[in-house]
Formats: C-alpha cells, structure tokens, sequence
C-alpha cells in the first residue's frame, strides 16, 4: 500500500481513518470520571464534526467530478520515481479512457490504450513534463477511440516530495467538428473550383469599414487578380469595376445589406486585356453578434449569357435591316409613355410616316436598293429626333416617330409636332446616294397627339395612320393632323368593309357594261365595271370600293365573280348573231393576278362557262408590271396561249419602260381618260396622246382611248391614229340587254 495516500496531499479526503484530536481539545486528567465523560462529549464532537467534514467532502467530489465530466477532462499523479504504485487516476480521467472508478492505475494500464504512432510523442511529453499542451490518441477498451489532449508538469509539495502530475482533456468532438469543417471547406473548394465564377465572403462592419475574410482563386481567372491581393486590398475588384455601375452596386449592396436581403448585381468589368465583360454577383447576408453584417456570395461571368440576352432582344426588338426598334418595341414604349404622359401632364405625338412610291423603286431597282434607301431614311430620322425621342421602323417602308415631352397645352405641342415632322420632310427630301445616280424620295407624314385622355396603342396607330393616308390623299410629301372627321371616314370605312362582305354574300353586287367601239362607231365589245347596290345607301362607286376591297382582300371574290359575270355573258352573247362577235375587258386588280392560283382560275371559269377565250381580254394596270416581270410574262403567256388577250390599262400614268411594254405580251392599250379630257386644250396632254398613238403603232398594239365624251376629241384621236374608242359618247355603262339594244339599234 502506497504510504503517499491521497490523505496526505489533501488531508481533508479521508477514507476510513481516525480522526485526530486537535491539541487543544487535549485535557489535564483531574477528575478521571469527569474527563473521561468529558472526553467522550468531545470525540463524539469531534465524530459529528468529522462525519460533516466527510459529507461536505463527499459532496465536493462529486461536484468536482461532475465539472470533469462537464469539461471532459481528468487529471492523474504520481511520485516521481515511484514506478511501483502507479498513479492516482481521477473518476474523470477514468471515465475518459473507459476505465471503470479506480484511484490507482498501473503505469503499464495507465498507457496500454495510446495508439503506437502516438506512443514517442506521449513519452516525449512524460520526460518533458514541461506543461506544454500534447495530443494523442486513446483506444478504450470497448474500442473506440478518441483524441485526448494533456499537460504534465512536476510538483514539489511542502513536503518536498516531487509529483508527476497531468491533466487530460477529451477533444475528440472538437477534433470532428474541425474535421467536418475540414470536409465542409473542402467540399467548398471543390464546389468553387468547379463553378464558373468564384465565392467570397464580405464583411460590413458596425463602423462602415469592409474587409473580404475569404474569396475563391478563380477571383484571378474573372479578375486578374489574386485572391490573396483581393483579402489584403478590397479595392482591387472596385477598381476594374465600370465607374457608370459602381455606384448603383455600393448603393444596392448597402440596402441588402441594411435590410438583410438577398443582394444581386450585374456590372461590367474591364478585363486586363481592355475588353469589358459582364459580371452578376449574388450574396445573402447575416446579421454576427459584433453588429457586423457578413454577406457570403458568389460572382460569375456572365458576358457570354448577356450577349446572348442582347442578341436575342435585339431580334425580338430591333428591326434587323436598320437597326431601329421594331413595332413590338415601338408598342411597348407608346404603351409607356401614354402613362407616364398621363401621369406627368404632358403630351406626346406619334408620327407615322410612309414613303411615297417606294413600292415602285423596289420592284423596279430590286430589293437591294430598297433596302439601301431604308437604311439612309431611318439614318436621318434619328438623325434628326431627340435621344429620348423613339424611331421605329413599323414594317416595309412605314416608320414611326414617337416624340414625348411635349408641351401639356394642345396647340403649342401641336406646334411642336409639326415643326418636328417639317424637319422629318426636309431630311427625307433630301437626295439620296443608292447608286450613280441621285435618288429622290419623299415620305406623307400622320401626326395624333396624345397625353390628353387614355387612347390605346392600337388607336393612336389607327390615328395616325389615318393621318398619314390623309397627307397621302393631299398629294404626298407632305403632313397631316389627325382631326376626328378622319376618324369618322375610318369609322365609316370599317363599316363599309362590313357592309361589303355581307353585299358580296347577298348578291348586290353585279356588273355593267360600257361599249368600245371602231371609228364608225360599231360596237366591238365591252367594259365590264363592278356595281355595287347597297340596300340602304343606294349605288357606291367602284372608285370607293374598289381599294377598299383591294386593301381587304375581298378583290379576290369580287373579280372572281365579275370574271365569271363577264364570261357567262359572253356565252349568252355568242348565241346572238349579232352579238357573238363582242369581247369583254374585264379589269384585274394587282393582287387578284398575283395570287398564285390567278391562271388557273381564270382557265377554270372559261371551263366552266364555255365561254371563248378569245373573247376576253384581261386589262392590266402599268403599276402591277412593276413586280416581278418575269412572273407577269409567264402568266400572261400562259392564258395568251389559251386565247386570251391582254389590254393595258391607264396607259401613260404608270412607269411603264419602253423595254418593259415590249416584252409583255399586249394586245391593247387604253389611253387613260385623264389625257383625253383635255386633249384640246391641253398641248401637254396632246403631246403625250399623240406619243402613245405613235408607240402603240410601233409596238403593233391597237390603242383604245378611255373617257371620249366630244366628237372633237374623237376627231383629234382618230386623226392621230386611234382605232377604238370608250366613252360616254358611245354610251354609259350599263346592263347587258342595254349593250345588246344598242347593238341592234346600229345599222
Ligand atoms: N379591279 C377591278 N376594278 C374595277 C372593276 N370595275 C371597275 N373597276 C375600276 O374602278 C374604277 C372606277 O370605275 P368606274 O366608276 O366604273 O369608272 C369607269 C367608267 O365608268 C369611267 N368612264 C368611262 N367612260 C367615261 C367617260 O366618258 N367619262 C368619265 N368621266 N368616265 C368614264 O371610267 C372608268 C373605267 O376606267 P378603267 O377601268 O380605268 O378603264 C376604275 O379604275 C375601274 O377600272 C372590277 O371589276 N375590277
């Protein structure tokens, strides 16, 4: 038995042993009976004081061993030298090694479960005994094994007995929470170096200053700057940060994180290599208990996805040849700016502009061209608008200028509209350079203004439109204010669009026929004219529906049944010996003969009728031979192959090129009325009469004058040559039995 008893070291830990009597509870043996009473009233004292001394003593060691436990720490003791008895285990540091309670440990059990890569530095730190902090590994006997840390160090007692001592420590949890944290940054850095962009940590503090704890390596790749520079010197990232976005990142970047919400940015960087590349950054901040907000976030470079944005919105957006918003921008922004004029009490005009003729500069100088001429119109549109001001092409040759700002009285911002679209004139008037030669174009101009009261997009365009259609009307280049009577002519055309529709389905529509006849006055055949009896406003003019049917379509119904009006009349006529030498002309509008069904068609009525070929002729206008020439010729020589003829019709009021009139396979052309009206007054209109005469003779085509109304124009046609004649001289148009009681009323 150990002679070093814990009783010795802390004499207040005993276990078993008598008390002894303190000195001073010794007595004189006077009266033997007395002090042996009284010796007993003392040691029974002295027994209660020592059991209360135990107890109390008892309860500290279990307080002691219970904050072992707490800290999950033991201590041990020895006698230096004394390899015999081995060393005190506390019921902490037993508990730590898996021992069962025991006070002394063998030297040999004291180390058999310290693993053996650990056994050198463990008995380093025994011949230490220096204090210093040293950790190994301890399998206990159920096997598990944990991190234990320990100091030694020698204690000299009063004595002077020399005390190996040690405490212990349990930091197995710690060494697994570092070892987590280990996978979790690892597993960080994997994630960090895998993703195309790097993570950081940023720190605000309470005192406004800013610290980067951590930022990835590939803060090098996207910046060209290492992450160690970038944690020393925040303002290395600011300073490749475009200046125009650096303010609106701080600003938000303060807000998130003043309100501790999720914060995103996107800025542009200026790369080492002078390019500029667009950055998004996103970051969740947390509120730490010095006060400080620390965001964590990640960066990326999002250029390539930014572009592809740009591309695809300037596809969605932007007209491809000028580079101009399209009409689904322009709707977008009118939308807008109606509000925001609302709002603020100002005005704004739209300006819808549309180039005169442009068709014809298309078709005659190709696509090419046209293209050209777009490109330098929408140039100097923009060229002349404000910035804040929207140019747009709004489809083919129609654009629209959207002008905000204006001034809330109606009259000054009309002011202001008009000088703008004066200014818009004198830019489009201007030559341009499309080929050698200078181009000259000019565009109408339709203005509304809006801010007033709420008009919808589709209105204000309708507006406008009708505006433009209106400075059309007034003789092209030129502009137009929307005013209400403009509204009430569209509100009257959509109704007679309607009207129209139904009146095809009814039937109330039929054809007319006006006699062409020779210089003798003989019936050679007829116009056939649209009619149209409306039920309640009585007989329209073709010269009113017509476009209207040719802008909606309806042109394809309509001349489909005045082609088959025409051709049943002709079977009709062939049965009347008199009549059955008679053709008929019937006009065919440009869309109805560029339908890609129009031959056959045509081929299909004649079939169906049984009506000759040869008795029809299809009158063109010189408009629609601007297209495609070669389609025209092919058609036309389809059906000519048949037997029908061609007449052209309007002649000298289109474009027509003297090549062009030779390729085309015509029979007739018609001398447009309005160069017979004044064929004896006007020299002009004479010259040009007498030129076709003479053309159509070299061309070998028979000319028809159109609108004789005096024998004195007969006279001056017939002299120059002309062999038929159309007008009301020779009779009106009217019904087929009125043409055939002419006929026969001829001699
Ligand atoms: N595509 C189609 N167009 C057609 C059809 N039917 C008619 N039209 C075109 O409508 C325009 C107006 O036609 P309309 O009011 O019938 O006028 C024609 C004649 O009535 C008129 N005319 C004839 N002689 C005289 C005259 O001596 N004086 C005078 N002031 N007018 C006269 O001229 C018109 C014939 O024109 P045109 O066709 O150019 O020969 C008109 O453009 C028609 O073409 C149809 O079915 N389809």
């Amino acid at each position: 038995m150990n002679s070093f008893t814990s009783r010795a070291l802390f004499p207040v830990i005993s276990q078993g042993n008598e008390p002894s009597l303190q000195p001073e509870t010794c007595m004189s043996l006077e009266d033997p009976v007395v002090e042996i009473a009284a010796l007993r009233a003392r040691l029974a004292q002295t027994q209660q004081q020592l059991q209360e001394a135990q107890r109390q003593l008892h309860e500290q060691a279990r307080v002691f061993q219970a904050m072992e436990d707490l800290a999950r720490a033991g201590y041990w003791w020895r006698i230096r030298g004394d390899h015999s008895s081995g060393s005190y285990w506390s019921p902490g540091l037993c508990h730590l090694a898996g021992f069962p309670e025991q006070e002394w440990v063998s030297c040999q059990q004291g180390r058999s479960g310290i693993l053996p890569d650990d056994w050198s530095a463990f008995q380093d730190a025994v011949a230490r005994m220096d204090g210093r902090d040293m950790e190994y590994r301890w399998r206990r006997p159920d096997g598990q094994v944990r991190r234990l840390r320990t100091r030694m160090c020698l204690h000299q007692t009063q004595e002077g007995t020399v005390m190996e001592l040690g405490v212990v420590l349990d930091v197995t949890q710690g060494h697994q929470v570092a070892a987590q944290l280990r996978e979790q940054l690892d597993f960080i850095q994997r994630i960090a170096s895998s993703i195309p962009g790097f993570i950081y940590q940023y720190r605000i503090r309470p005192d406004g200053s800013t610290c980067i704890p951590y930022i990835s390596d590939a803060v090098q790749e996207l910046l060209g700057v290492s992450a160690q520079t970038v944690m020393h010197d925040l303002a290395q990232i600011e300073a490749r940060v475009d200046a125009s976005d650096l303010q609106r990142m701080r600003l938000t970047l303060q807000r998130a994180a003043h309100d501790l919400q999720p914060w995103q940015s996107e800025y542009r960087v200026h790369a080492d290599d002078g390019t500029i590349r667009w950055h998004m950054t996103s970051a969740v901040p947390q509120m730490e208990s010095d006060g400080s907000v620390l965001l964590h976030g990640y960066t990326l470079d999002m250029t390539e996805r930014k572009r592809a944005e740009e591309e695809i919105e300037r596809l969605a957006f932007y007209d491809a040849l000028t580079g101009l918003p399209n009409r689904r921008l322009l709707l977008n922004r009118l939308e807008h700016t109606i509000a925001v004029c609302l709002r603020k009490q100002q005005r704004g005009a739209l300006l819808f502009i549309d180039l005169d003729n442009f068709k014809d500069l298309n078709d005659t100088q190709g696509h090419d061209i046209g293209d050209l001429l777009l490109t330098q119109v929408a140039q100097r549109l923009v060229a002349v608008v404000r910035d804040a001001d929207t140019v747009a092409r709004f489809g083919g040759d129609e654009f629209v200028v959207m002008l905000d700002g204006l001034c809330a009285d109606v009259s000054t911002a009309t002011a202001q509209a008009e000088t703008v679209a004066e200014k818009l004139l004198r830019a489009l008037n201007t030559p341009y350079t499309l080929g050698a030669a200078p181009h000259y174009s000019t565009p109408s101009i339709g203005i509304t203004l809006f801010g007033d009261e709420r008009h919808s997009v589709d209105e204000l365009l309708k507006r406008a439109d009708l505006a433009m259609y209106q400075a059309k009307a007034a003789g092209r280049n030129t502009q137009r204010l929307f005013d209400p009577s403009m509204q009430a002519a569209l509100l009257a055309r959509s109704s007679l669009e309607a009207d129209l529709r139904l009146g095809l389905e009814r039937g109330e529509l039929f054809v007319q026929y006006q006699p062409v006849v020779n210089h003798r006055g003989q019936i050679l055949g007829a116009e056939a004219l649209a009619r149209w009896r409306h039920p309640e406003r009585g007989m329209i003019s073709p010269a009113d529906f017509i476009p209207l049917a040719e802008q909606t379509g309806l042109i394809l119904p309509l001349g489909r049944h005045v082609l088959r009006t025409a051709c049943l009349q002709l079977v009709e006529w062939a049965d009347d010996p008199q009549a059955a030498h008679l053709s008929v002309a019937v006009n065919v509008s440009a869309r109805q003969f560029r339908q890609p069904g129009f031959v056959a068609e045509v081929l299909e009525i004649l079939a169906e009728t049984g009506a000759n070929p040869r008795r029809l002729k299809v009158e063109l206008t010189e408009s629609m031979l601007l297209g495609d020439l070669e389609c025209t010729i092919d058609r036309m020589e389809q059906l000519q192959h048949e037997g029908v003829g061609f007449a052209l019709d309007d002649f000298g009021t289109g474009y027509s090129s003297l090549s062009y009139l030779k390729r085309l396979p015509l029979d007739q052309v018609k001398i447009d009325q309005s160069f017979v009206r004044d064929v004896l007054t006007d020299p002009n209109d004479a010259a040009i009469v007498r030129t076709i005469l003479a053309l159509a003779q070299s061309l070998d085509l028979v000319a028809v004058a159109e609108g004789v109304e005096t024998t004195g124009q007969m006279g001056f046609l017939r002299l120059h040559g002309c062999e038929q004649f159309q007008g009301y001289l020779f009779g009106r148009p009217g019904s087929a039995q009125a043409l055939q009681a002419l006929l026969h009323a001829q001699p």
